[in-house]
C-alpha cells in the first residue's frame, strides 16, 4: 500500500504534532492537508518547530474536505469537532480515522449508519495503543472469570473527557461476558457523592487527572482471596502512533464504521 493521501484536524494539538512526526517519517502515508482552528493558507513548514511540510492548512473542514483530493481524515481534535468532522468526512467520500474520544452513543450509532449507507470505511479507536488494545482484550477474557471489576483510568490535566474513550470501551467488552449485577455491599451508601465512582451494569469506573499523566488504565478483579489487575502505561504519545498509521492502511479496505482498532489487527 502506498501512497494514502491524508488531512489531518488538530495539527497543533499533542496528539496531531505526533501525527504529523509519524507521517512525516514513513512512506505509506502523504499529507494533503490540515484542518486547524488558526493559520488559514499557510502551510504546515511555514509553522514553527512543525516538519518540513507542503500541506495547506484550511481552517473551515467543509471547504477542505470537498475540495481537496484525499483518502483519509485523521481526526485528533475535540468531542464535537470530531463528531462533525467525521459526519463531513464521510459525506465527502474521504475515510475517517478518528482518535477523538467522547463521542455519545447517539452520534457512535448515526455515523455507524452514515458510513454503511455510504459504503465510506472508517476506524474510530478509542485507544490507538497496541498494548491498550491488548490490555482491554485480556480484561474481557478475565471477567469470563471474575465478574467483579473496577476500572481505574489516569491521565493528564488537559482532558476533556471523562471517563476516557478506552475506560468506556473496555467496559463494553467486559459487558460482552458479564452478567449485570450490583457490586460491594447491597446496602452501601456513598455519605459523599461519586464516591464510588461511575456505574455500568454495577462495575465502577473511576477516572484521575493530574499534571504529569499521559494515559493510563488498571482494571481490577476480585475474587476469592485474590485480585487480579491488568495494567497499561502510554508514558509518550509515540505509543499511539503505530495504530494510527495501521488504521489509515486498513480503513482502505474497509465499507463499514468499526469501533476499536481489535477489529484490524492480526
Ligand atoms: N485514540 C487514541 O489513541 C487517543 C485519543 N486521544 C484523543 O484525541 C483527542 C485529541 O487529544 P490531544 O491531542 O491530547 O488534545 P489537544 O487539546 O492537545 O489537541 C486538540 C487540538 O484540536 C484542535 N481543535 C479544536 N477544535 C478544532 C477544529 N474545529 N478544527 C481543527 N482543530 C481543532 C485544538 O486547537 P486549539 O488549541 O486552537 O483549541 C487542539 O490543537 C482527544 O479527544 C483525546 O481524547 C488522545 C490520545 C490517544
Ligand atoms: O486524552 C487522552 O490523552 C487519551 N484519550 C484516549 C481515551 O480517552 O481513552 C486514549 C488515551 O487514553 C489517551
Amino acid at each position: 500500500m502506498s501512497n494514502i493521501k491524508v488531512i489531518v484536524a488538530g495539527p497543533r494539538g499533542k496528539m496531531g504534532k505526533e501525527a504529523l512526526k509519524m507521517i512525516h517519517n514513513q512512506s505509506t502515508l502523504t499529507l494533503v492537508a490540515c484542518i486547524d482552528r488558526k493559520h488559514e493558507g499557510m502551510t504546515v513548514k511555514e509553522l514553527d518547530g512543525f516538519p518540513d511540510m507542503e500541506a495547506v492548512i484550511y481552517t473551515d473542514a467543509a471547504t477542505c474536505l470537498s475540495e481537496v483530493e484525499a483518502d483519509v481524515l485523521i481526526d485528533l481534535t475535540t468531542p464535537e469537532n470530531g463528531y462533525k468532522h467525521t459526519k463531513l468526512a464521510i459525506e465527502n467520500g474521504v475515510r475517517p480515522v478518528v482518535g477523538t474520544t467522547g463521542f455519545s452513543e447517539d452520534e457512535l450509532s448515526e455515523l455507524t449508519t452514515l458510513a454503511s449507507e455510504r459504503g465510506i470505511g472508517t476506524i474510530i479507536a478509542p485507544n490507538f495503543a497496541i498494548g491498550a488494545v491488548l490490555m482491554m482484550q485480556f480484561s474481557k477474557w478475565a471477567a469470563k472469570h471474575f465478574p467483579d471489576v473496577e476500572i481505574i483510568e489516569k491521565h493528564h490535566d488537559q482532558k476533556l473527557d471523562a471517563p476516557s474513550g478506552t475506560a468506556l470501551k473496555t467496559a463494553e467488552l467486559i459487558k460482552e461476558v458479564r452478567h449485570p449485577h450490583k457490586q460491594g455491599h447491597e446496602s452501601e451508601t456513598e455519605t459523599l457523592e461519586g464516591a464510588r465512582g461511575a456505574d455500568v451494569d454495577g462495575m465502577k469506573i473511576h477516572s484521575m487527572r493530574l499534571p504529569g499523566l499521559v494515559a493510563h488504565q488498571e482494571v481490577i478483579f476480585g475474587g476469592h482471596g485474590e485480585t487480579l489487575t491488568v495494567k497499561h502505561d502510554s508514558i509518550h504519545r509515540e505509543s499511539f502512533m503505530s495504530g494510527v498509521k495501521l488504521a489509515a492502511e486498513r480503513v482502505m479496505e474497509l465499507d463499514v464504521l468499526v469501533y476499536g482498532l481489535e477489529h484490524i489487527l492480526d
